[in-house]
Order: structure tokens, then sequence, then C-alpha cells
């Protein structure tokens, strides 16, 4: 098959095609021959865009699959444009930390979703690494479920067996957290001081212990110099930054949709907000992730976080390139290379993030003529809501490919 269009990339925008055989790229080039598939000036081809943050709520134990599950996250990842997930190991009761990862993985092969999944395993208090290479996720202080640490020491004894390790941190300080919990809002009750205190103790572990440190769901401008800093003298970490902490901010909050608007860590200021854009542009943060949580909106009512976001995943990224100026390039680096040099080490032969000779054939196709107003009834996640209802995006996807078949 040959698709021809606009292809983009972090170097570059140019009008190509692309060979593909099976479920890889074989060639690209301005003569390859009749296209099968041409997309018009309008659109923009990226190699298939990678969401490396959510909670698709599934495990053998199916507890929480009422509100998604691998196939469902896998359907709303195609309607948003994404072509693979990594999905984290903090909501099954006990959480993924030792050998439950391999019944994980199995019950994903079952289940057979449209989509890759990559699966963190979890470090919690006493966990060790498991015998086989999986990136890892460790929460400081309590979010969501139970996979979190009551002390920063506790914290460091247990990484002292994950050296090496790629290690992915929930920034929040547990003990500023406590000092916070009786404050008035859930924003007062985790306040920026606390992720800036986690921010600083995770950078001083990924050092210690020769981690790949990553920082989750970043949202304080206050933190982004130290990221600066501790990068500047070499030590390894990358960035997330979600839909959520760019797009709203404190001021949006109301007393209708307080429930709606919660998360861990909290909706920041217009200045976090304008901080996480910019840095996002310069390259302070390396991934849109989303943090993809869906929950019942009666959940939420009730005061449990999280907002989901797959099913709006490319609609977004079109309001980051016409509204927010950002180049197709930096989007490019985003949401399609960055994710896929993060999970390419453990999913060989699979190979995402390029539109090169060698690379898995996954598309994501946006175009950025064609604004969509989201609306409850074009969703696919199980939870069946987008804090986004009723916002018009300036552009949408038109087309996925996953492994060299277009699914959309
Ligand atoms: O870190 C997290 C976890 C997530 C969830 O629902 O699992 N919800 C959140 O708001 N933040």
């Amino acid at each position: 098959m040959i698709i021809q269009g606009t292809l983009v990339s972090s170097s570059g925008t140019f009008k190509s095609q692309i060979r593909v055989d099976g479920n890889f790229i074989v060639d690209v080039g301005t003569n390859l021959g009749q296209a099968d598939i041409t997309f018009s000036d309008d659109c923009l081809i990226f190699a298939g865009m990678g969401d490396i943050h959510i909670h698709a709520r599934d495990d053998v134990s199916e507890s929480q699959t009422y509100k998604e599950d691998f196939c469902t996250a896998g359907a709303a990842a195609i309607n948003g444009g994404v072509v693979h997930v990594a999905d984290m190991p903090n909501n099954p009761v006990p959480p993924i930390t030792d050998e439950s990862y391999l019944e994980k993985a199995r019950h994903l092969e079952k289940r057979n979703p449209p989509i890759h999944f990559t699966l963190y395993a979890g470090i919690g208090p006493g966990t060790r690494p498991l015998t086989f290479a999986v990136p890892y996720k460790a929460y400081m202080g309590p979010s969501v479920g139970d996979l979190f640490f009551k002390t920063l020491e506790q914290l460091d004894e247990t990484l002292s067996h994950y050296r090496g390790c790629n290690v992915s941190f929930h920034c929040e300080d547990p003990i500023l957290l406590e000092e916070h919990a009786d404050a008035a809002t859930h924003e007062a009750k985790r306040p920026t001081e606390c992720e800036i205190s986690a921010t600083r103790f995770a950078l001083q572990m990924i050092e210690k212990y020769d981690l790949k440190g990553k920082l989750c769901h970043y949202s304080v401008g206050e933190g982004l110099p130290l990221i600066r800093e501790a990068r500047s003298r070499g030590v390894k970490v990358t960035c997330e930054v979600t839909p959520h902490h760019l797009y709203f901010d404190q001021s949006d909050l109301t007393d209708e949709n307080r429930g709606k608007m919660q998360m861990n860590p909290p909706l920041r200021t217009i200045s976090d907000r304008q901080a996480m854009l910019a840095a996002l542009r310069e390259g302070t943060l390396d991934y849109l992730a989303t943090d993809h949580a869906p929950h019942t909106l009666e959940e939420n009512e009730q005061g449990i976080s999280g907002q989901p976001h797959l099913d709006t995943f490319g609609a977004f990224v079109t309001w980051l390139i016409l509204d927010q100026k950002f180049t197709p390039e930096q989007a490019a680096l985003f949401c399609s290379e960055n994710p896929g040099d993060f999970v390419n080490p453990y999913i060989s032969p699979k190979k995402f993030g390029k539109i090169e000779p060698g690379y898995t054939a996954s598309l994501t196709v946006l175009n950025l003529k064609q604004p969509v107003t989201i609306k409850r009834e074009d969703l696919k996640t199980k939870c069946g809501w987008s804090p986004f209802e009723g916002i018009t995006f300036p552009g949408s996807v038109e087309a996925v490919f996953i492994e060299g078949r277009q699914v959309r």
C-alpha cells in the first residue's frame, strides 16, 4: 500500500509517499508509484501518536471495568488518533508490583484491544524490580488507589534496589499533603509546594540511583527551573504534561463543575498554565500524556479525581497547533517521537514514533481545516463523558492507521 500526503516529523514537513508492507513502513520517498490513498493539503500525516500515561482500569479482577477496559480505552484512543498507550499499575487491588504483572499481561492479550498497550509496573514500599525490563511508576503520596509512599525516606530505601531502571514519578510530597489535608478546596489540599518539594526529591533520586526518570503530569511553573538545572548537569529526566493542565486553570472552576474538574495534581493558576505551554514549546516538557483517568460522572461528583482524555487527543493537538501556534514539528516531537522513544525499548519488533523504514506502520492524520465540537455521543470511553464537551477544537482526526491497516 502507498499512502501520500504531507508528512510531519520534528525535523520538517514535506510532501511525500509512504510504502507499507504488512505491519511496517518499508520505504518513504516522492516517487514510489501510484498512491492507494491520498490525503489533501488540509491534512498532516504524523507517525502514530502515543499516550504514555493512561488508566485503562482493566485487570484480572475486572473490579473497575464498569468504567473502562482495554478494548474501550483502545477504541477511545483510535477515536482520538492515538495508536499506542502505556497503562498505569495503581488501580488494581492490590496494585501491579510483582508477578501479577504477567497475569495482567495475559489478561491484556486475551482482551486483544485494537491498539498496542505497554504496561507499567508499580513501585511500592518494599517492592523489588521484576526479572524483565519494564517501565516503573512510583507514587509519592496518595492519589487514586493504594500505591504510594507514606514518607520519602521509605521511597529512597526502595529505589536503592531499582538502580538504572526507567522510573516515572507522581510528584506530590506525602508529608506536605498530610499537612494540608484539612484545607477547604481540592487545590488548597494539594498546593504547588507539594509538587515542588516532590520534584526536588525525585530529581535527587534519579541522580542518586542513575535512573531513567520521568516526572508525570507536570503542572507547576516554579518547578521548571529545577528540571532545567538537573538536565544541564546530565540528570536523565523527561516530563509529561496533560491536556487539562494546558487548557484549564483555577479561573475555570465553578461550584457546578468542581467534580468534573478535580484531578491530582489539581488545576493550577493561569500563570502556571502559561508556563506549561511555554515549557512544552521550548522542550522542557517532552510528552503530551493525558493521565486518561475515566470515572463515572457520579464518582467525580462524589470527590474522586481524574478526567478522561483519550477521545479528544488529536483534536486537542490541533488546538495547540492552530490556536496556540505550536509548529506541527513540535507536535510531532511530543506526540509521536518522544512517546515512541519511551516505549520502544520494551516492544520489539514494534517500533513507534517515526515515519521511516523499519518503523511500525501506524499513522495519525489530522485535518487542520475540519473543526470538531466535542459531543458526548461521539465518545468511545466507557465512562461516557469529557471535560471538553461543548468545546469546539479547530481541527480533527481525519484518519488512523494501526500496524498497516486503516481503522478510521
Ligand atoms: O494520578 C492520578 C490517578 C488518576 C486515577 O484516577 O487513577 N486520577 C488522577 O487524578 N490522578
